[in-house]
């Protein structure tokens, strides 16, 4: 994962649509999107079909305003933007898994999965990551300031999650990182998963167990300070027990995510973050 996403040319985001129980029951939603405006122009506000709220208030005398939180908790497909690198489009899930599916997943995978937790040297040499992780690729992978070593042996569970969604979606996930948060402690700041070893547009699909964490979005396609991020239109996606989000074509360009930590308790959380990665990297 990076902090700084690199751009990338237009993307081709094209997704195979579930078949059988997992398909999804609502159409896709456009949340409504003009690149070149975030605030200060004469536009309309943009309303989110899903919520019916503004997303960008634009206020006279160009000041700017905090665009309001979008809310997705719905099933559904979601086009969060549109730029010159292409459609962000988002899938969720809230449901992927039945809940006695879902409870013994969680389980084994609290119990099987090795996790341990690493030194983020971007941080300082005794920088622990606040979460565990576990990686499972046949190649290793640098972000961070951390570097998860090739490791082919996948807990058998995993490689069942890996084809299954492989064969729902049409895709040649061949790598996952794990990560059990503990506790609300826990999280991952902003970042992308946008690593060249990921290849262009790298699509994301990430499973979740165990306590409710949010997963927020910002979008950083017209961020050129500091100043801007506090401007930036930002999603909102509780990540339920058993649920399942894509994320696909710019997203990693144009938004970047996070799980933040959380004033309340939060139990134990498990999520697994399927990714393609290409050997030549
Ligand atoms: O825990 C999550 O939902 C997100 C984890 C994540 O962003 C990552 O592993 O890159
Ligand atoms: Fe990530």
């Amino acid at each position: 994962m990076s902090a700084n996403p690199r751009k990338s040319s237009r993307v081709q985001g094209s997704w195979a649509a579930p078949s059988g129980k997992q398909r999804p029951t609502k159409s896709s939603t456009n949340i409504n999107y003009n690149s070149s405006a975030s605030w200060g122009s004469q536009q309309e506000p943009r309303t989110s079909v899903e919520s019916g709220v503004k997303l960008c208030a634009i206020a006279p005398n160009d000041v700017r305003v905090v665009p309001k939180e979008i809310l997705i908790q719905n099933e559904g497909e979601h086009v969060i933007s549109e730029t010159s690198n292409g459609s962000s489009i988002i899938k969720f899930y809230p449901n992927f898994f039945e809940k006695s599916d879902a409870n013994w997943m969680f389980e084994t995978l609290l119990n099987e999965v090795q996790w341990r937790q690493n030194t983020n040297l971007k941080y300082g040499p005794d920088a622990l990551e606040p979460r565990l992780t576990a990686w499972f690729s046949d190649y290793s992978y640098s972000y961070s300031g951390i570097v998860q070593q090739a490791n082919p042996h996948w807990q058998p569970l995993l490689v069942a999650l890996r084809d299954r969604l492989n064969k729902l979606h049409n895709y040649k996930f061949n790598s996952l990182l794990a990560n059990l948060y503990r506790d609300g402690h826990d999280s991952v700041d902003w970042h992308t998963d946008a690593e060249a070893a990921l290849g262009k547009s790298p699509p994301i699909a990430s499973i979740s167990f165990g306590d409710t964490r949010n997963f927020e979005l910002r979008e950083i396609s017209e961020v050129k300070s500091d100043d801007d991020l506090a401007y930036c239109r930002r999603i909102r996606i509780p990540l339920t027990h058993g649920s399942l989000l894509l994320m696909t074509g710019a997203t990693q360009h144009d938004w970047q995510h996070r799980v933040p930590k959380e004033y309340h308790d939060r139990k134990e959380r498990v999520n697994l973050t399927f990714r393609v990665m290409f050997p030549s990297s």
